[in-house]
Order: C-alpha cells, then structure tokens, then sequence
C-alpha cells in the first residue's frame, strides 16, 4: 500500500525503512503534523500512519475519507486524539500499536523519579562546572517507601516490577486489579486510599473522559505533603493549574512528567529559538524540583523497532482484508 507518514522525525525513517523489504508497502515520509490545514498531503495514498499529537478530529478524518483513505494506522498505544464515533461513520479502520516496549515508558518514568529523589540532573551540572560541593543535593530513598502506581496495564506493571525490585512497598489502583500484580505483593486499594498513603504516585492509566484530571485540586489534597508525582502517561490526566498551586505550597514535593496537557503545540519540535507563548508550561519550569521531558519515554530503539513491525502488520492485514488484530473497537 501507499501510506503516507505524518510528523515524521529521523528515528521514524529509520525505524521503518530497516523493515520495509520484508512488507513492500511504499512510504512517504512527511514531516507536517497532520492537521485540517495539512490533510490535503496524504492524496495519492491509501493509507495514512500518525503520530501522538496529530489530532484526527471529523473534519480532518471527513478530509481524509473524500481523499479515499479507509486505513489510520497509528504508530501509538493511546488513541484519545482520534474521533472515533466520526471515524466509525466514515467508515475508516483505525488501528494502532497496543504494546510495543511497555518496558521503556516504565523505566523512563523511573528514571524521572530517581533523577529527582537524587538530584543528579543538579550534580550533572555543577560537575561540569568544577563545583563538586554536596550542599543543596541530599536525596531520598525508595527502599522502603510506599509507591502508588495508578492503571496496572502492560505499562503500570513493568513499573510495579521495578518499584518491588528497589524494595519499596507498591498501592495500586486499577479498575480491574491483575492476579499477576497481586501476586508479586501489589496491593490493590480504593484511589483516595492509595493517593493518601503514597509517598510517590505514577499515573499509567489511559486518558478517558472519567481520568481527565484525575490529579486536581480535590484529589492533591487527599495527598501526603512532599508527594513525588511522575505522569507519564498523558497530560490531561494532570489539571496543570492545580498542580503549579500544589508546587508552590509544597504539598508536591517532586514533579516529573513526560507528557504535558498542552502538549501537542510544543512537543516533538526545536523551539530554541522562539518566544514561548505557554504560560503554564514556562511556570512549571522555574520550579528547582520539577524535571520535565518531552514526551520521550517511548523513544528506545526496542520500542521503535517493534512500533515499526507491528504497524507493518497492521497494514498488510488491512490489504490482505484479514481480521485486524490490533483494529480500535468503535462501539
Ligand atoms: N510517554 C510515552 O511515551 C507513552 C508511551 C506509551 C503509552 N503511554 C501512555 O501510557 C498509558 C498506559 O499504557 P499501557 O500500555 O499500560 O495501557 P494498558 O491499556 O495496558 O493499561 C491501562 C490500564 O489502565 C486501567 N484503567 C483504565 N481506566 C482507568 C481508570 N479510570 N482508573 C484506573 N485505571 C484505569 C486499565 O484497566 C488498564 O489496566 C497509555 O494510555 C498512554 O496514554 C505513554
């Protein structure tokens, strides 16, 4: 098939010409975000592979049908920026990568909360400066801390694995708890419970109408003081305002995110050189205790490789009219 690619960066081109002989479809890799005003693109091809930000509201998918696309193939887990009841009514198959490294986001957000607990993005610093002075960099232990993990799926889990590999003591929350989690020693407790009596809390549930921010004003008060919260899931599960208060009482007491709820207007892109224009964003990062990353913890080369393989997949059954394994269900 013909696919056009939207917001595609080197590791994308990469990633999927390392497998494009074993699958023959041809690509046009386009480095546009797909919007309503670059939709017009993805003519002359019959499928069309996006990203995270790219956001497939009805016009943009009524643009995408008339252009005679029946394929979005997704290069992602989530599909919270995609309409799908307009999509269903198109009549357009949407099909994206469930899994690919849940290992790389968990890690990644574990990287976060050690960078924090440990200050060592301080001490990279001041090293590089022949400041090798320790004040001002006493951190904190996980051993033994009580650690809140939020949505036990692929992701949630390898996180819980790690945080039970440091010692720590690990709440969740899931609407549907794992028999697998339970029985490394995961105990599952109502929300308000494990937001209390964690003294770090990381989001992996999925962006829904009902997980909107979860993280609000109510909910950071059900919250021990100096509460370390890592989200790197999606941005809205955070209410950004809520928490830039909570910053600056210190009842956060460590911030670490990968993901940010305005997200898809600075995200993927080298702004060095412009005047940002996000407020929300430009408080957060005068905070000494808030480390933030952009969108980057899915951005192994295992995860890569196996997002290019499945979406390869994905495709050819589309073409060869088989059941599509990782098709989005449109109820
Ligand atoms: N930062 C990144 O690079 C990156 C990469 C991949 C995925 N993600 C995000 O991580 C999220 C989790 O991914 P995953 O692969 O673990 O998904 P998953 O579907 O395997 O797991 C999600 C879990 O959340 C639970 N859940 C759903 N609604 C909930 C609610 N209201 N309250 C509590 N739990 C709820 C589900 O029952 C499920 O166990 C994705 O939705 C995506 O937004 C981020």
């Amino acid at each position: 098939m013909k696919i056009a690619f939207f917001s595609t960066k080197s590791y994308d081109r990469e990633s999927f010409l390392k497998h494009a002989s074993d699958f023959g479809h041809e690509f046009s890799f386009l480095e546009p975000q797909l919007n309503r005003q670059t939709v017009a693109l993805a003519e002359g091809h019959q499928a069309i592979c996006s990203f995270v930000n790219d956001p497939l509201d009805a016009p943009t998918l009524k643009k995408l049908s008339d252009l005679g696309i029946q394929l979005i193939a997704l290069r992602c887990a989530g599909y919270n920026q995609v309409d799908l009841e307009a999509a269903k009514n198109l009549g357009i198959s949407i099909v994206r990568v469930p899994a690919y490294s849940p290992e790389a986001v968990a890690e990644h957000a574990f990287a976060l909360l050690l960078t924090l607990l440990r200050k060592t993005h301080k001490a990279y610093n001041r090293v590089r400066e022949n400041n090798f002075s320790l004040e001002g960099l006493t951190g904190v232990n996980i051993y033994e801390k009580t650690i809140g993990v939020i949505g036990t799926g692929a992701i949630g889990k390898s996180f819980c694995r790690i945080a039970k590999g440091f010692g720590a003591k690990v709440l969740a929350y899931d609407l549907f708890p794992s028999e697998d989690m339970k029985k490394i020693g995961v105990t599952y407790l109502p929300l308000e419970e494990v937001l209390s009596k964690s003294h770090v809390i990381s989001l992996h549930c999925p962006l829904t109408p009902e997980t909107r921010h979860l993280i609000n004003s109510k909910t950071l008060q059900q919250m021990q003081d100096g509460v370390a919260l890592i989200n790197t899931s999606r941005g809205a599960l955070i209410d950004t305002k809520a928490v830039i208060k909570a910053l600056k009482t210190r009842k956060i007491g460590y911030l670490g995110i990968d993901v940010y709820e305005q997200e898809e207007h600075i995200f993927f892109k080298n702004l060095s050189e412009e005047i940002l224009q996000d407020e929300q964003i430009s408080r957060l990062m005068t905070f000494p205790n808030v480390l933030i990353t952009g969108h980057q913890a899915f951005l192994t080369r295992e995860a890569l490789d196996q997002i290019a393989l499945t979406t390869l997949r994905n495709i050819t059954e589309f073409e060869e009219g088989k059941p599509l394994t990782n098709i989005v269900a449109i109820s």
